[in-house]
């Protein structure tokens, strides 16, 4: 098993380029699999939650070469409609392949994803939705199959705008007879880009952004080129990285729309940031201010970003209370962080960080993706050594974080378990 190790307390100094983005892609990956002809993706970020998602179109019979940065894909035929529970249980967004396989195939049987360490993370609004495009659905045996001769647009009133279900209706619906309307859908950039692609393959969607979604089905769809846009969180964790060292950084390839939650409440603490067309430059010369967060979805404050930003609350000047709505288990960090020396008190779904001048390098663990870079950010600002272990949920999402940070002057790098015990 591999750890990372930092030696922190050093202000992070020069140029960051952000890849493309881990949510957009995996979802666009699963809709090529709504063509038989060839899609071109580009910007593509090298992560294992990648690697997962090929894995299981591989499965189902996608033809996948792959250069650097770039994926191109072709399914002339689908060889099954079943995907087993070894590839939804490396990652839930395995599930999204459920939509375009239906669509295409007029069946699909998925493993239940479950839960996970931030939540209980149901899919029934996946299913739902599924079922009001006139889906007939079976569970059994840790599985769910859905099949239709035709899927038939509908109307479908999300009760909460989650991402995954926006995203997968979407992908059964473009091929569906007539118009699907999704209310109270997600308006997350990562739906943009995806309708965005589906839009270019000939799909009519309209709205994709906004609260109402409209799709007219179409018989069928064409390959593409497209190129993945920036990853939003990967760019905030940057932006932090840059604050919590007291560092002078740009951030470059973002979209700085995507960014405003973020941006807003980092300039509420005090850190000054110059935005451009598509870089953030950052210059944080001393301490940030407590500011109170809250997570919702998109344009509010992002889920994703929490632990993170609770990282650079822990050393922040006075007191800030974190509400973190999203999930209901996204606190898991908080027990590593106080092993830094942080003081957080946990009140129900609300964290009360007192800052602390300065945390200090410990052994901790990432217990999930976002809770792991909050190890890395806190390690970067801690006097002495962070060792951080279970370093695999980090690989999810971040490409090539140790030479990028190490490009910016972080002294970080990656160890295998055996060569700590031998020094
Ligand atoms: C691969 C990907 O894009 N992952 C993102 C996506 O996850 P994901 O698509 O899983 O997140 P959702 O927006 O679906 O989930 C948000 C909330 O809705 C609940 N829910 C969701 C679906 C459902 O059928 N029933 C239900 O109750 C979830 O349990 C959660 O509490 O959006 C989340 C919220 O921005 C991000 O944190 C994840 O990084
Ligand atoms: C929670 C995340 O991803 P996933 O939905 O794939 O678990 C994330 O990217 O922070």
């Amino acid at each position: 098993m591999e750890k990372i190790i930092i030696t922190g307390n050093k202000p992070l100094q020069g140029t960051i380029r952000v890849s493309g983005a881990k949510n957009a892609v995996l979802p666009i990956l699963a809709a090529s699999l709504l063509t038989t002809t060839s899609t071109k993706l580009l910007d593509v970020p090298r992560l294992a939650d990648v690697e997962v998602i090929c894995s299981v179109l591989a499965h189902l019979g996608a033809q996948i070469t792959a250069k650097p940065g770039q994926l191109a894909i072709t399914v002339p035929e689908l060889s099954q409609t079943e995907a087993p529970y070894e590839y939804v249980r490396k990652m839930r967004a395995s599930f999204l392949v459920m939509g375009p396989l239906l669509a295409r195939a007029g069946r699909a049987r998925i493993s239940l994803p479950g839960g996970c360490a931030i939540g209980t993370r149901p899919i029934d609004l996946h299913l739902k939705g599924f079922a009001a495009l006139g889906a007939d659905i079976r569970y059994g045996s840790g599985y769910i199959e859905a099949w239709a001769k035709q899927l038939q647009g509908a109307k479908i009133y999300l009760d909460f705008p989650s991402v995954g279900a926006t995203e997968n209706i979407m992908m059964a619906a473009v091929l569906a007879s007539g118009q699907t309307c999704i209310e109270n859908a997600a308006e997350e950039p990562e739906i943009v880009d995806l309708a965005n692609f589906l839009n270019a393959m000939g799909a009519q969607i309209k709205g994709a952004g906004t609260k109402v979604i409209r799709i007219d089905g179409v018989k069928e769809l064409t390959g593409t080129t497209h190129a993945v846009i920036p990853d939003r969180i990967e760019a905030g964790t940057y932006l932090v990285a840059a604050a919590i060292t007291r560092g002078s950084v740009v951030v470059e390839n973002v979209i700085n729309d995507h960014l405003k939650p973020v941006v807003a409440k980092l300039k509420e603490a005090g850190v000054d940031l110059e935005e451009d067309d598509n870089s953030i430059k950052v210059n944080c010369p001393g301490r940030v201010k407590g500011v109170d967060i809250k997570t919702l979805p998109y344009p509010g404050f992002p889920t994703d970003m929490q632990a993170q930003f609770m990282a650079l609350m822990a050393v922040a000047e006075g007191t800030s209370i974190i509400t973190e709505t999203v999930f209901e288990n996204r606190f898991m960090h908080v027990n590593e962080l106080k092993r830094m020396g942080a003081k957080i008190k946990i009140e129900g779904r609300t964290a009360i960080v007192q800052g602390v001048k300065t945390l200090t390098g410990a052994q901790v663990k990432a217990t999930d993706l976002r809770a792991g870079a909050a190890m890395i950010l806190a390690g970067l600002a801690a006097a002495g050594e962070t060792e951080v272990s279970n370093i695999y949920h980090i690989d999810r999402g971040y490409e090539n974080l140790i030479e990028k940070l190490q490009a910016i002057g972080a002294e970080i790098k990656r160890v295998e378990e055996k060569e700590l015990a031998q020094n």
